[in-house]
């Protein structure tokens, strides 16, 4: 099968590389002539594991990039995984994707035969029905359901482990109008992960679609939120929240993941997510009171892990080393990463902030360019009166000695991830 995806970013190319693992011809559409450069030559355009491997082997081969949206028209099937940013009122920014539909309605205007177009991207329930669906007839003079079909079929890969993620769902979600020729394309497209792994399929409308992708992550992110509210009680009691989690995640009701408490979640997808579907509630006249208070207990928590630093350290003037700038580990991403409000805060006391990351600081640097960026964690934890532990990486619970160069080995971890030991003062957020 011949499959194009508008739009490589973390999820485009990722789906994009796997459908061209799974055996299907990819075009890959993206207006950025780098990142079309980047496929064509094997290199995958974000840090995710296991992508180079696929870019490499398949990128300018099965796996070709453009920035030329004619060339969806020779294909079956196109997934929208473009950006679905938010306006400053918290609201979804549907405009690049509408920009995106109109591009596929003129491409597939001249096509003879049935198209699908699929939503892959997270936009808000009645967006497919309501706005794309209508940009796409407009663009190509045809008519849904009987020259081309629509579906809606969200994503649910999480950043740095996107590859596996992707190549064995929990579920695979596919919103129609009950168009039998889009789910029977649908099916063909996933026939060999659904085989493989016996995958339930869920079929349902577009707007159920749609409204799961976003159930599913104010779920987690308010799982997450609560777990951080449990923790910040366990901590006034001196109680270990870590050892409460595990306790409760063996009532399969709750289930055990999704239960680490610390700074926060982050990324691209959890803020903007609640944010769009809050948004979009309060817009139909529903004030959803429970992810309001998933949002806000959030944003307390960097600043509740620099209070704990406070109360060892004087910050302003002091070297203070900040561990990890990714949202989160196995992943460049910095996208409301916890690691921004923790540095704005330590600028705010004064201190001199020293940062590390494996492979986020460039990023990072781009957003703060006049703190220090170091090469190690070591180098950043040398001569510093503090350390706040940000991004959970592998490499962070194998420090040790490497405290003992700190002009004061004061560690405040939000994640859980440091050796607790004698010779460093340290703080976990919830234990
Ligand atoms: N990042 C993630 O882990 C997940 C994201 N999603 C959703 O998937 C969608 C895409 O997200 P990401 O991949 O993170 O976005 P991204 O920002 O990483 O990538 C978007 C890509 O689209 C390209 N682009 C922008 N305008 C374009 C246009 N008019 N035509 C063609 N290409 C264009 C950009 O150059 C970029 O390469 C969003 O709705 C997001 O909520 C869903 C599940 C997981
Ligand atoms: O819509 C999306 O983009 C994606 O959003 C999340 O994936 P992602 O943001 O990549 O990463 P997660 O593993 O969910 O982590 C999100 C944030 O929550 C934090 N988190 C996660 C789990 C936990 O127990 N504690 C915790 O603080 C992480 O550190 C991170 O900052 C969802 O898990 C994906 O299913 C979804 O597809």
């Amino acid at each position: 099968m011949h499959v194009s995806v508008v739009g490589s970013g973390y999820v485009g190319t990722t789906i994009a590389a796997c459908f061209a693992d799974l055996g299907h011809e990819v075009t890959s559409v993206d207006i950025d002539e780098d990142i079309v450069a980047a496929v064509n030559d094997g290199d995958a355009p974000i840090h995710e594991p296991g992508l180079d491997p696929l870019v490499s082997v398949y990128g300018g081969d099965r796996l070709r990039a453009t920035t030329d949206y004619d060339t969806i028209r020779e294909t079956d099937v196109t997934f929208l995984a473009l950006p679905t940013p938010k306006n400053d009122d918290g609201s979804i920014d549907t405009s690049i994707m509408e920009a995106g539909a109109e591009s596929v309605g003129e491409a597939i205007a001249e096509k003879d035969g049935y198209h699908l177009v699929v939503v892959k991207s997270t936009v808000v329930p009645g967006t497919t029905e309501d706005t794309l669906t209508p940009l796409v007839e407009a663009a190509s003079g045809k008519t849904a359901g009987e020259d081309f079909g629509v579906a809606v079929n969200p994503e649910f890969l999480r950043e740095g482990t996107a590859v596996d993620d992707f190549m064995e769902p929990d579920k695979i979600v596919v919103g129609t109008d009950g168009d039998g020729r889009a789910l029977d394309l649908l099916a063909e497209v996933y026939e060999p992960l659904v085989l493989q792994w016996d995958v339930p399929v869920f079929e349902t409308g577009p707007r159920e679609a749609e409204m799961i992708k976003y159930a599913n992550n104010g779920f987690l992110a308010a799982k997450v939120s609560l777990i951080n509210d449990i923790g910040n009680i366990c901590k006034e009691f001196g109680v270990d929240a870590y050892e409460v989690a595990e306790a409760i995640g063996l009532d399969d009701r709750i289930g055990e993941q999704f239960l680490r408490s610390g700074v926060g979640w982050g990324g691209s997808c959890f803020p903007k997510d609640t944010s769009a579907i809050i948004q979009h509630a309060r817009d139909a006249g529903y004030d959803p009171r429970m992810l309001e208070a998933a949002v806000e207990v959030n944003e307390r928590q960097p600043e509740r892990l620099l209070s704990l630093l406070d109360e060892h350290v004087e910050a302003e003037g002091d070297r203070i080393a900040v561990l990890g700038l990714a949202f989160k580990p196995g992943t460049d991403d910095i996208r409301n990463s916890r690691a921004i409000p923790v540095i704005e805060g330590l600028r705010e006391r004064g201190a001199e902030v020293v940062a590390y990351d494996p492979v986020a600081a460039g990023e990072m640097a781009e957003r703060f360019p006049d703190i220090e960026y170091a090469e190690s964690a070591a180098a950043a934890l040398d001569g510093a009166s503090g350390a706040v532990v940000v991004t959970d990486w592998d490499e962070f619970g194998t420090l040790d000695e490497e405290f003992d160069a700190m002009e004061e080995a004061v560690v405040v971890d939000g994640r859980r991830i440091v050796e607790r030991r004698e010779g460093i003062t340290y703080e976990g957020l919830t234990w």
